[in-house]
């Protein structure tokens, strides 16, 4: 049997939700990630270090015990971010970052940011203060095809942040493009990516060929084959500027298959078992632990973890759904087959 041992991974991007559904969320990630960055993107948003601060003693409530899980807190950004407000969050020493949502791009985004220069002062004082920058990388322009909104996100407005902030350390988040791959893989040592696992895994024939499977949905949306292989590439290269972000973002059952769905996949039932299968698709097993393991940590200047898990070749079904709080989610994979187990 095919064993698999790596240090211990983290997650760079999760959405744990809040409320009767932070059992859950934080069961599956506390089984063997030792931290994650939580997106902030809650009704209504953590835009504040109180508010960020609260979130965390809520969510370390529900860590089982036994578990080492350190959550890492995230600043929504606003329009109206102040420089002291960033200040207040670097100096809690549990908000590492701080997030962009162009206002209306994506779940729960409706507080985000309008215009780019409103958050020039909060960029500012980040780059000062060294507080990481993430992006979800979309233009919300109506005209721009859905499927076009990260290649010209990154032309009309991620490449002038990235000249105008030289020194500040930017993560494009759940990237989805050889347009990205390229962008990122080009830019200084202060710009990086993650990648999400279900991006890995498929591209969007998986998602509207033979039927429509609202469970594949999440945003940035599926793109074709030729950029799910870009993705692959990059993951495999061993560049240590790609690491393991899932964007596991659940929605109840009924949210997801719906006439107007959600976006959001639900991938932390088994993340490092769905990334494990998608480096394996490529011959790559000996470069997942640095891009799940070693590559986030370093760029966020933080302590790579000491201890390791083990990864056994060894198929199991996933079930068809998950209790989420008062509902329940569908997850990816859900009633099908899965190659690898945490031992
Ligand atoms: N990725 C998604 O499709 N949805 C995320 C938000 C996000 O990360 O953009 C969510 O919070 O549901
Ligand atoms: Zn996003
Ligand atoms: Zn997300």
């Amino acid at each position: 049997m095919t064993t698999i041992t790596i240090t211990r991974p983290d997650d760079w991007h999760i959405h744990l939700r809040d409320g009767a559904q932070l059992k859950d969320t934080v069961r599956d990630i506390s089984r063997y990630m030792g931290r994650a960055i939580v997106m902030p993107n809650l009704v209504p948003p953590a835009i504040d270090t109180q508010t960020a601060l609260t979130y965390y003693d809520r969510i370390k409530a529900k860590v089982p015990t036994g578990s080492q899980f350190e959550p890492l807190m995230v600043l929504y950004l606003t329009d109206k971010t102040s420089p002291d407000e960033i200040r207040k969050a670097k100096a809690s020493g549990k908000i590492v970052a701080a997030k962009l949502y162009p206002a209306g791009a994506t779940t729960n985004s409706d507080s985000g940011v309008t215009t780019l220069e409103n958050i020039y002062p909060a960029l500012k004082a980040m780059q000062e203060v060294g507080m990481l920058f993430l992006v979800h990388g979309e233009v919300t322009d109506s005209s721009i095809d859905i499927f076009d909104r990260e290649r010209v996100f990154i032309e009309n407005i991620l490449s002038k942040i990235v000249a105008d902030f030289p020194n500040l350390k930017i993560v494009l988040e759940h990237i989805t493009t050889k347009d990205a791959v390229d962008f990122v893989t080009q830019a200084s040592d202060n710009v990086a990516a993650t990648i999400t696992a279900h991006h890995l895994l498929y591209n969007r024939n998986h998602m509207l060929a033979g039927g429509i499977r609202p469970h594949f949905y999440c945003l940035p949306i599926l793109k074709r084959n030729t950029h799910q292989q870009a993705l692959l590439a990059a993951a495999a290269s061993g560049s240590k500027k790609f690491f393991l972000g899932t964007d596991s973002a659940p929605h109840a059952q009924d949210k997801k298959e719906a006439a107007c769905g959600c976006a959001g996949s639900y991938t932390a039932h088994a993340a490092i078992e769905l990334y494990a299968e998608a480096f394996e698709s490529v011959n790559a097993l000996d470069k997942l632990e640095a891009f799940a393991s070693f590559n986030g940590p370093d760029f966020y200047n933080l302590p790579r973890n000491t201890d390791t898990i083990t990864l056994v070749k060894k198929s199991w079904d996933v079930p068809a759904s998950y209790p989420l709080g008062d509902t329940n989610v569908v997850p990816i994979r859900a009633g099908e087959a899965i190659d690898w187990q945490v031992e």
